[in-house]
């Protein structure tokens, strides 16, 4: 669906892209990476909004410099910074944006309405834009990029500005938008936490190489400790675990114990069981995707998840 080779983006200070190769299948897709690691940059590249200074580029079989029109009309963006016009009502802009793509009059206000509706703002889109909350304004931008029924969607930081239940609502869109209308979905976040909840493949970009491009599935490997986690003594469990030899780490209420073989298992049941302890939780843990990339997280994604 999207292919690079050699990308690269210089400006005069900065090489935004450097020598960026990668190969996309359709499906949602995270594309992930610091604030100034390469991604609105790729994003806009992808568009024909920017021309690289050199490699090439593939979105859906096309090429972004000869073919800018087609793939616009293709691909649908909603940009990163707030651009929607405060004095126009949500109807009449997503109309006008649908009009852009080269929709005939009739057709273009009946997609708008639908994409508004999509998007949770069909009672509201008659209001005008400036008076939405951040969250609706969002959502307008979402509409726009789907208005013409394009086959890949690229969204650029959209959970910006918004809210933790804000954000979940729009995590939440843009997989039913993925998953249930067969549209492939591009979405940029500086936030792993976001993108591991919804994508099924990842691609991390860092100083604008690329970092790695993988399935999901392929990054959330298992890892050899046992969680465990029980409704009330845990001091004692953990005494009673190191006493029978394994060795135990806190973290928050769980217990967290190598497995270094099946009998592990066995120990831990019956500890909790000659301790008539409740067990709550007993599970092996996986990784998280942000672990693979970076030791230190992001601090807002230490919020996000709190949360
Ligand atoms: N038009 C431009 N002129 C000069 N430098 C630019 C321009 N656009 C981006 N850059 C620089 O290129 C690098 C990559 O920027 P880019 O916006 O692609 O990053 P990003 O990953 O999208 O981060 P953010 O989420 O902060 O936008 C940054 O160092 C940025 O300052």
């Amino acid at each position: 669906m999207i292919e690079t080779r050699s990308l690269t983006k210089r400006y005069p200070r900065v090489t935004a892209l450097d020598a960026f190769t990668v190969d996309i299948e359709p499906g949602i897709i995270g594309l992930v990476g610091a604030n100034g690691a390469g991604k609105s940059t790729l994003i806009k590249t992808l568009l024909g909004l920017s021309a690289p200074t050199s490699g090439s580029i593939r979105v859906l079989g096309l090429d972004p410099a000869r073919d800018a029109e087609a793939i616009r009309a293709r691909v649908g963006y909603m940009p990163e910074h707030d651009c929607l016009p405060p004095d126009m009502v949500a109807a009449e802009f997503v109309t006008h944006m649908a009009r852009m793509s080269g929709l005939p009059r009739t057709a273009a206000r009946e997609r708008a309405s639908e994409a508004l509706r999509h998007v949770g703002l069909y009672e509201e889109r008659y209001r005008q834009i400036g008076g939405y909350s951040t969250g609706m304004k969002q959502r307008v931008k979402l509409a726009q990029a789907l208005v013409h029924d394009p086959d890949l969607l690229l969204l650029d930081e959209p959970t910006n500005g918004l809210d933790p239940a804000g954000r979940d609502a729009m995590l939440g869109l843009i997989h039913r938008i993925g998953s249930q209308f067969g549209i492939s979905v591009m979405v940029c976040s500086h936030l792993l936490g976001e993108v591991e909840r919804i994508c099924d493949s990842l691609v991390a970009i860092d100083g604008g190489k690329l970092l790695r491009a993988d399935r999901m599935s392929a990054m959330t490997v298992q890892r050899d400790v046992l969680a465990i986690e029980v409704d009330e003594g845990t001091e004692q469990l953990a005494e009673g675990l190191a006493a029978a030899g394994l060795g135990v780490s806190r973290d928050g209420r769980l217990l967290l114990v190598p497995l270094e073989s099946d009998q592990t298992y066995d120990v831990i049941i019956g500890t909790v069981a000659s301790l008539d302890l409740p067990l709550h939780r007993l599970e092996q843990r996986r990784h998280r995707v942000s672990e693979l990339f970076s030791a230190r997280p992001d601090p807002q994604e230490v919020e996000t998840r709190a949360s």
